[in-house]
């Protein structure tokens, strides 16, 4: 069962764009990441999921429920943890959990406590004295503690140190053996490699397309780095050389290829070569999107 649709989602700011016709459906126990440079429409579309704004054109549900018309009870079995917390300064931690928690039903004080231990977090300490990257923790805290059904995360990892990233990836991947479906939305494409199963990639409030973590990896693009010997340089190559470079660079005496076209024809080219090494590998998420966004400009 889907447990996020987008039909033909769209929100307008007067003139401006937010986003235009985003379709897309998220099933249950994913991890879905959602991802785009700053201003692509992230935020404009999980604000809408929690009926924070209203859409244009098009619609989305949660569970099967409209977000508009049945914001209410998607509220309760969903989780958010908002890009910047802002919280009652004068609370502390605690007080501030145990509070939000009463919207949900009964607070399981254990959880909580063993949530703040997993992060490292002292409940006592009054939300003013906390540092941004403790507030994160609160909001992580708050967004987890009554088991929801779906998570919704707005850039979650700013402002935790890589040791808090990693116990905050190890608390999510709980929640998703638990049943828990997890709306994972950064411009961080590592995190979003390392985390999600599929993704959506979002620009100028369009989607771009939406695929499998491994297969953007795998696909059949390939980097390529090719040495040449001492004394010889790297020509560029041109395309009627060697179909299929996407991206080339040289530096020095290497030569490194972002390629999807037939690895025969690589081979056959690289033996004509001056080399003294060559390697093969899968390019990252991020050398993936570089290529997407450059294909796709004016477009
Ligand atoms: N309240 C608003 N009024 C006018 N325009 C807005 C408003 N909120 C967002 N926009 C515009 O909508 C577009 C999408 O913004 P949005 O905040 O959804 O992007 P984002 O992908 O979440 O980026 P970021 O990572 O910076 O939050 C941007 O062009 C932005 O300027």
């Amino acid at each position: 069962m889907a447990i996020v649709e987008l039909d033909r989602l769209t929100k307008r700011y007067g003139k401006r764009r937010g986003i235009e016709g985003l379709s897309f459906s998220i099933e249950e126990g994913e991890i879905f990441g959602f991802i785009g440079p700053n201003g692509a429409g992230k935020s404009t579309t999980i604000r809408i999921l929690l009926n924070l704004i209203h859409p244009t054109a098009g619609s989305a549900s949660v569970f099967g429920k409209d977000v508009v018309r049945q914001s209410r009870e998607i509220r309760r079995e969903t989780g958010y943890l908002p890009s910047e917390v802002h919280y009652y300064d004068d609370m502390k931690a605690v007080d501030l959990l145990r509070y939000s928690a009463g919207f949900y039903g009964k607070l399981d004080e254990n959880r909580m406590r063993r949530l703040a231990e997993r992060l490292d977090l002292d409940l006592s300490r009054k939300i003013a004295d906390l540092s941004f990257g403790n507030r994160k923790k609160v909001g992580i805290i708050q967004a987890l503690l009554h088991r929801p059904r779906l998570l919704i995360l707005d850039e979650p990892t700013g402002g935790l140190d890589p040791l808090m990233q990693h116990a905050f990836f190890d608390l999510l991947k709980e929640e998703q053996e638990r049943g828990a479906t997890i709306f994972f939305s950064s411009h961080i494409l590592s995190e979003v490699q390392r985390m999600c199963g599929r993704v959506a990639i979002i620009r100028d409030g369009r989607l771009v397309r939406v695929e499998s973590v491994s297969r953007l990896v795998r696909g059949s693009y390939k980097t390529v780095e090719l040495t040449f010997a001492a004394e010889s340089r790297p020509e560029p190559v041109r395309e009627s050389e060697l179909p299929g470079i996407i991206r080339q660079d040289i530096s020095g005496n290497i030569m490194t290829l972002l390629y999807n076209g037939n690895i025969r024809d690589l081979l056959d080219y690289a033996r004509q070569l001056p080399l003294s090494d060559i390697r093969i590998g899968e390019p990252s998420l991020e050398e993936i999107f570089m290529h997407e966004y450059k294909t796709d400009e004016g477009a």
